[in-house]
């Protein structure tokens, strides 16, 4: 749905140059959420408004929906805009209009008739669930309601792609949980297909089928979370299960599903060895159990209880170890 392909975008600076994308390949398919992760100026903000071109990239190409945006005339950019919807930080609600007119406003830019404008804004705010507050103003609203605005605004256009620019960093946990889940519901019953930037982990874990992480202006890993969790020295793993600080000859063991096997009894069951446990950590990642355990293995079958765990399929990672 949105393939980015040897992406780079240089900016100049009063006389100095800055590369914020330095080469960026990135696919997003049709009806996923899609979650890249980074921290301040890696590069996400300028990636994401080269989706819509609101930023023009310096080389490499855009597709968004088979098109290819950076080839299309003004007008035609501005049809192919509709189609894809983007929600802010900050919200970016005009205060001196109504939450329905916030959301009416570009179905006006779009000429939509005053009756069917009317209508479509009445269901947008159902959709969001803010159907009692069409009458209030952004001040008289919380963030998460503003939110829930921003998004029904995003949404007025009918657009395939919602593009998220780090739509839940100024929420509290809860309001990002519920803006979250309120994402995931349109992601699934709209078939919408979502790319989020974020700085929090917290929101790849909750929500997203794939992510990607950028340092620097480049995306150092990235695919769907299952495969990416299960990649030997994946960054992404390291910092969604934390564990303490390994010894030489600690092992590490990733879980992709397997989670909730007895792979520790079995382990002092079946083989001559002893099982301290370091660490854990385990989070349900889209409906499947996922997670790190750091353990200390002693006695003589610790070779054999080794090859039985990676016989499993279990990622096997010796401290020290080449
Ligand atoms: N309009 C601009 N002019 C010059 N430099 C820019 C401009 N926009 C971004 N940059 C620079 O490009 C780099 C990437 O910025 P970008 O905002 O894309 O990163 P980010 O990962 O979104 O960070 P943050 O989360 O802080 O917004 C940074 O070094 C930033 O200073």
């Amino acid at each position: 749905m949105i393939r980015l392909s040897g992406l780079r975008k240089v900016y100049g600076s009063r006389g100095r140059e800055v590369v914020a994308l330095d080469g960026v390949d990135l696919h997003v398919r049709e009806g996923e959420v899609f979650g890249v992760l980074g921290r301040s100026g890696a590069g996400k903000s300028t990636l994401l408004r080269c989706v819509n071109l609101l930023e023009r990239p310096t080389a490499g190409t855009v597709h968004v929906d088979g098109r290819e945006m950076t080839s299309l005339s003004s007008g035609e950019l501005r049809l192919a805009r509709q189609g894809i919807g983007m929600i802010h930080q900050h919200f970016a609600l005009l205060s001196s209009r109504t939450v329905a007119g916030n959301v009416a406003f570009p179905l006006e830019v779009m000429g939509v008739p005053a009756a069917e404008r009317d209508r479509r804004v009445a269901e947008l705010l159902d959709l969001v669930e803010l159907g009692d507050k069409a009458g209030a103003y952004p001040a008289q609203l919380s963030g998460g309601q503003k939110q829930r605005v921003g998004i029904a605004r995003a949404l007025a256009g009918r657009p395939k792609v919602l593009l998220s620019d780090e739509a839940t960093s100024a929420l509290d946990p809860q309001t990002t949980a519920s803006i979250l889940g309120l994402l995931r519901r349109l992601n699934r019953e709209l078939g919408l297909t979502v790319l989020l930037i974020t700085h929090e982990m917290n929101v790849v874990k909750s929500v997203c089928d794939s992510a990607a992480i950028m340092r620097e202006g480049r995306i150092v890993e990235s695919g769907e979370l299952p495969a990416l969790i299960a990649t030997p020295g994946s960054e992404l793993t390291r910092e969604l299960f934390p564990l303490p600080e390994a010894a030489p000859g600690m092992v590490t063991i990733t879980f992709v599903g397997q989670a909730d096997e007895p792979v520790v009894s079995e382990l002092v069951r079946k083989f001559d060895v002893d099982v301290n446990i370091i660490g854990g950590s385990l989070e349900t990642i889209g409906g499947r159990p996922m997670g790190r355990l750091r353990v200390e293995l002693t006695g003589g079958g610790s070779a054999d209880a080794l090859a039985y765990l990676r016989d499993r399929g279990l990622l096997v990672d010796v401290e020290g170890a080449a």
